[in-house]
């Protein structure tokens, strides 16, 4: 199957969970809105200063000579109303008193005792923030499915908001499967290796809002996975598996699947990735990704992640892609579209550029760790050559640390 029939079966199939919860706003970060939310207070409640200076009353002219006549701080308004030749001293954030024409700040005054003296003429409503000029009360600020950041969070602070309603967290069971897997830190016997997919696995989704259930690593015992699988999705949305998709003698992982639930897709034109499965098992959604590390890697961020995405509540999303100028040739054979691990930056002129990053076996790890974008090369495409335009897509931070 082509990727982009993958994706399409998934947008399809893979529906937003329907539970809901409350959220107290400090716990919010990262989760996906599941009601509109509204703003309970306008921004800025009312007019205050922009600068430290003088609030200036009425009827004001240019080398006019002022009385002070009261101070306004941030939290302690002045209660009063500014009459013609009158000013207060006031604070950047304090209210604004009655009667003001403008706000002058301090750099722009002459003081002499409690008089000051005007170096200009200031145009009415000058360093004066109106009330609401942010956020009228009742306004719509978020909609569902936006996954709520800093910025959300900011802004519904503003707004009063102490509480938002979320898309419950999807829960996954996450699962290594092959005889020759051990934990790293145990001693290796022969033929034994240790299972990198459910570090890599977990670190990719641990900034996300989900639950995750580590359920280890299984023998290549069909018994023993379908007793876990059948275990597993009752109590999970999304089953991670990786090992055993391919056609080997101990490869069970896609066969228990089709025995016990259903396969959307298995096979994928892409490289690396290809034994990729896909289906669900009861009212879990599955993941059989193939056992090669980089393999793993590339087929849940391209199928996975977009999926739970969507079961998150927060619609379908793909990886962002660009285009960029291939600075040496990228080895390709046509058949698969391959996903290259390459290295991406930007030219003196700020155009982007993509170079190869090394040897691309889906067991090799040490270059995807220098890397910092897919190259996308197409199927049918055989070696890329110098200077063509390459579609990229750059890693986002949950999967390296090189900043572009
Ligand atoms: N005759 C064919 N053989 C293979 C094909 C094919 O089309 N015909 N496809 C190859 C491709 S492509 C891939 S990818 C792999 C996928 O294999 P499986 O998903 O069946 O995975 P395993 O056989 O269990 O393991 C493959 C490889 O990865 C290592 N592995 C497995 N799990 C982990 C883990 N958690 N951490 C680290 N390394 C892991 C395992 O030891 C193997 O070396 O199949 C090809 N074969
Ligand atoms: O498709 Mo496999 O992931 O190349 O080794
Ligand atoms: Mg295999």
């Amino acid at each position: 199957m082509a990727p982009q029939q993958a994706w399409a079966l998934l947008q399809r199939r893979v529906r937003a969970l329907t539970e809901t919860e409350p959220c107290a706003l400090h716990a919010a970060t990262g989760r996906t809105l599941a009601r509109p939310v509204r703003a309970l207070a306008q921004v800025p409640p009312f007019a205050n200063s922009a600068m430290d200076g003088y609030a200036i009353g009425p009827d004001v002219t240019a080398h006019d000579c002022l009385n002070v006549v009261g101070r306004a701080l941030a939290g302690h308004p002045w209660g009063g109303t500014l009459k013609a030749g009158e000013a207060v001293r006031i604070m950047t954030g304090a209210p604004v008193p009655a009667g003001t024409h403008a706000v002058v700040m301090q750099e722009h005054v002459a003081v002499d005792g409690e008089r000051i003296l005007l170096e200009y003429h200031p145009e009415a409503g000058q360093n004066i923030r109106p009330a609401g000029d942010d956020v009228q009360a009742g306004q719509a600020l978020l909609t569902p499915g936006e996954v709520i950041g800093a910025a959300q969070i900011g802004l519904l602070a503003a707004a009063g908001v102490a509480t938002v309603t979320v898309y419950r967290r999807p829960r996954i069971a996450l699962l290594s499967t092959g005889d020759e897997l051990r934990e790293p830190g145990q001693p290796l016997g022969a033929g034994q290796i240790y299972d990198t997919n459910r570090a890599l696995l977990h670190s990719l989704l641990h900034t996300l809002p989900v639950e995750i259930t580590d359920f280890g690593i299984l023998p290549d015992d069909p018994a023993i996975l379908a007793k876990t699988l059948t275990e597993a999705a009752a109590g999970h949305d999304l089953i991670l598996s990786s090992g055993g998709v391919s056609v080997g003698d101990t490869d069970h992982t896609r066969q228990v699947l089709e025995r016990l639930g259903d396969i959307g897709f298995w096979k994928l034109s892409i490289k690396p990735g290809k034994p990729l499965a896909f289906g669900q098992l009861d009212q879990a959604w599955f993941f059989g990704l193939p056992g090669n590390p980089v393999s793993a890697l590339v087929t849940a961020y391209l199928f996975m992640l977009p999926a739970l995405r969507q079961l998150a509540g927060q619609g379908w999303h793909q990886p962002p892609q660009y285009s960029a100028r291939a600075t040496a040739p990228f080895r390709k054979k046509p058949g698969r579209t391959d996903y290259q691990r390459a290295r991406l930056n930007r030219s003196v002129n700020g155009h982007l550029l993509v170079s190869p990053c090394g040897p691309q076996g889906s067991h090799q790890l040490s270059v995807l760790a220098t890397a910092n974008a897919f190259a996308v090369l197409p199927g049918a495409a055989g070696s890329i050559p110098e200077g063509d335009l390459v579609t990229v897509l750059p890693f986002p931070q949950t999967l390296t640390g090189l900043a572009l």
